[in-house]
């Protein structure tokens, strides 16, 4: 069954106060909105995301990613429309509708959601209400409310494209959320269970609230990756994925990239999945020859597989000759195409080591990797 998930983030978030929309704002280190966005990655076929008109930078940024953005409108439900609109074509059958101000939004929850919707035209988390219930006039308890049956709405809620997008279509609007607009319609809407941690940053204290609960729920892996290649004849080396002229080249059973092979064993070794001897054996002869981004590739795809993104990877070469530094952004850019991460998140660098053992003789050239994967 064909995907979706529709993120809107064109609100303003006035109640969260700060001059920015809430979810161009800090949390633990990163936007609000990369955070949510990241969490329905590898989840769902497609990703729409709902922006403002006022919100150039982001149209310009996002733009540029796998994504498919639209305008939102006014209120919340004319941006989910735009959303279902902005799918009409994709032959979409499953459609999850987000916040993007719901960025502790669990794994768990978003496949029990799309899960549900195998056997439901509609599924929806929520949390039975378990405090007791007041109305209040300012500062007087007036009454108690019965609390029996009472759940607190959360997202993603999910339905089936077709009938959400003709409900939203009839609604006359004023809705507080998907689910009443598909009640409406007459679909019968699932409760799956929510998670008292997928909250909704509304107010200036939830930001303090969110970056408790990923404190809480994060999962950081170190790894690192040591590799050496020795000099043979040739007149160039290949150093993550660059090619660069030199007066001799690397030997090796692949294309000897002993940088990119120091990268690959890191995000192994922060899986603690092996190394690349194990996942591609020099003795097979198809690896003979083969470039090292296919290793890097099957490295960042396990670690998506596992549910790690990775945050930032560090490379170290060390070698008297050739000279890295001409060549470092291009390495940089080209390790971050093949990652599918930005430029900033990669370093690469190199030392000389003095003329001092292998690498001070002119023998070979030595690489160190770290890589940091992160999953919350
Ligand atoms: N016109 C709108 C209003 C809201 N939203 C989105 O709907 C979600 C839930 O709304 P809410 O928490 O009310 O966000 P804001 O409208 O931004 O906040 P506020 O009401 O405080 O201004 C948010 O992800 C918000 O970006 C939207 O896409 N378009
Ligand atoms: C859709 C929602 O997140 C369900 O809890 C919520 O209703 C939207 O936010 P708002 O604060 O009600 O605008």
């Amino acid at each position: 069954m064909t995907t979706a998930a529709i993120i809107v983030a064109a609100g303003r978030g006035q109640r969260a106060g700060g001059g920015t929309p809430k979810q161009w704002r800090t949390l633990a280190g990163r936007r609000v909105a990369d955070w949510t966005i990241d969490q329905f990655r590898g989840l769902v076929d497609h990703i729409v995301l709902v922006l403002s008109p006022q919100d150039a930078p982001a149209w310009e940024e996002f733009g540029a990613l796998d994504m498919i953005l639209t305008a939102g409108s006014t209120d919340r439900a004319g941006s989910v429309r735009s959303g279902l609109d902005a799918l009409e074509a994709f032959g979409i059958e499953k459609v999850l509708i987000h916040d993007i101000a719901r960025p502790c939004v669990s794994t768990r929850v978003i496949t029990d959601t799309l899960g549900a919707l195998d056997t439901h035209a509609a599924a929806a988390p929520g949390l039975a209400v378990t405090d007791a219930l007041w109305t209040g006039d300012t500062d007087l308890v007036t009454g108690t409310q019965d609390r029996t049956g009472l759940y607190a709405a959360q997202t993603p809620q999910g339905f089936r494209y077709d009938a959400i997008a003709a409900a939203h279509a009839a609604h006359p609007g004023g809705s507080a959320d998907d689910v009443e607009v598909a009640r409406a319609a007459g679909i019968e809407v699932a409760i799956v269970p929510g998670d008292p941690d997928n909250i909704k940053i509304t107010r200036p204290e939830d930001f303090d609230r969110a970056e408790r609960i990923m404190g809480m729920n994060m999962d950081v892996r170190l790894g690192n990756g040591y590799d050496v290649h020795r000099f043979g004849d040739g007149d160039h080396v290949i150093l993550c994925g660059v090619k660069v002229p030199h007066n001799r080249g690397l030997q090796g059973h692949s294309d000897a990239d002993v940088g990119m092979h120091a990268v690959t064993d890191a995000i192994y070794g922060a899986l603690a999945q092996g190394d690349i001897g194990q996942h591609f054996p020099p003795t097979d002869p198809q690896w003979k020859g083969a470039a090292s981004e296919i290793f890097l590739r099957h490295a960042v795809e396990l670690a998506g597989q596992l549910g790690y993104r990775i945050s930032n990877v560090d490379c170290t070469l060390v070698c008297e000759f050739p000279k890295i530094g001409p060549h470092a952004h291009s390495m940089r850019d080209q390790m971050a195409l093949i990652m599918d991460l930005r430029a900033d998140q990669i370093s690469v660098k190199a030392t000389t080591s003095e003329r001092l053992g292998f690498t001070g003789r002119g023998e070979g050239i030595a690489s160190l990797a770290t890589a940091c994967l992160v999953k919350s």
